[in-house]
């Protein structure tokens, strides 16, 4: 599909994002940024420290409003509905693991109620035969031994099981945009690695139109159908999978301002 018969996802229309306007303080995060999500796409998002990654998020989700332009889901302007409203067409994970899942829930119960998220309130959990068998056919390509530990509570995880249950969570319901907040920044290299894997499976099956920050390169050259570089508030470079297939880690590392200690970080 070229990306002029695509039918678009996600539209930023100029969005301008002020902190503290008007004070001492004042800091422009979001300058004009523009940007088109095809549906399908998978968009990897780089930049260095204060490019403004967090706050496009933010602004996708609603958690923060811009000073002015606009959101647009499919043709839909979101651009006034809070995030409460926006919640149900978006899944979201964190970098902190603790984020989420529901500590207090079994693995088995926190997959029930990522199932019944946008019905209405006042539900029991539902976990017939049915489910437990579903949740564990989810769980088991995974290779991390969930689907026979269905009745632990999800606080007793590690943290890369626990991104794994979120990711699950976050796509269970298939959101018209998964948002992943360096989700793999707070684990070991091993486990982050394990946690991509996972993530690339979950996003392909479900064919999720997908944002995703990181600061770990090779992770932003392997994943994805596109490669976007954020500073200074707007999108400075956006790559189709053929143009990044072309560039290294390095080439990466110098033209696009992550530092080495960003890269270890990740
Ligand atoms: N709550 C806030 N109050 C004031 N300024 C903020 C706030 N959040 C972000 N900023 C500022 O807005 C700019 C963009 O920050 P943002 O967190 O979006 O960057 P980022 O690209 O996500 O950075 P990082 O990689 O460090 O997470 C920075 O200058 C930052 O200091």
């Amino acid at each position: 599909m070229s990306s002029t018969d695509a039918r678009p996802a996600l539209t930023l229309d100029a969005l301008r994002l002020t902190f503290h306007p008007g004070t001492p303080d004042e800091r422009v995060a979001l300058d004009g940024l523009s940007l088109r999500m095809n549906e399908g796409d998978f968009a990897v998002v780089i930049g260095s420290n204060g490019a403004g990654k967090s706050t496009m998020l933010n602004a996708i989700s609603g958690a923060l409003q811009p000073d002015s332009g606009r959101v647009l889901f499919g043709a839909q302007d979101v651009t006034d509905l809070p995030v409460h409203r926006r919640a149900g067409f978006i899944g979201r994970v964190f970098q902190d693991p603790m984020l989420g899942t529901a500590p207090a829930l079994s693995i088995e119960e926190n997959l029930a109620l990522a199932q019944r998220r946008g019905l209405r309130r006042g539900f029991r959990l539902a976990l017939g035969r049915g489910n437990r068998e579903r949740f564990g056919d989810l769980l088991a390509p995974f290779g991390l031994g969930l689907e026979t530990r269905m009745a632990v509570l999800a606080g007793k995880l590690s943290g890369g099981q626990r991104q794994v249950l979120a990711l699950l969570m976050a796509a269970m319901q298939k959101p018209r945009l998964l948002l992943l907040d360096e989700h793999t920044a707070a684990l070991d290299p091993g486990t982050a690695e394990l946690v991509m894997q996972a993530t690339r499976r979950i996003v392909d099956e479900g064919g999720l139109t997908t944002l995703m920050i990181t600061h770990n390169m090779q992770h932003a050259l392997d994943t994805g159908n596109r490669l976007l570089a954020l500073n200074a508030g707007q999108v400075r470079l956006d790559l189709d999978a053929q143009a990044k297939a072309g560039l290294t880690v390095e080439a990466l590392v110098q033209r696009f301002g992550a530092s080495d200690d960003q890269l270890l970080r990740a």
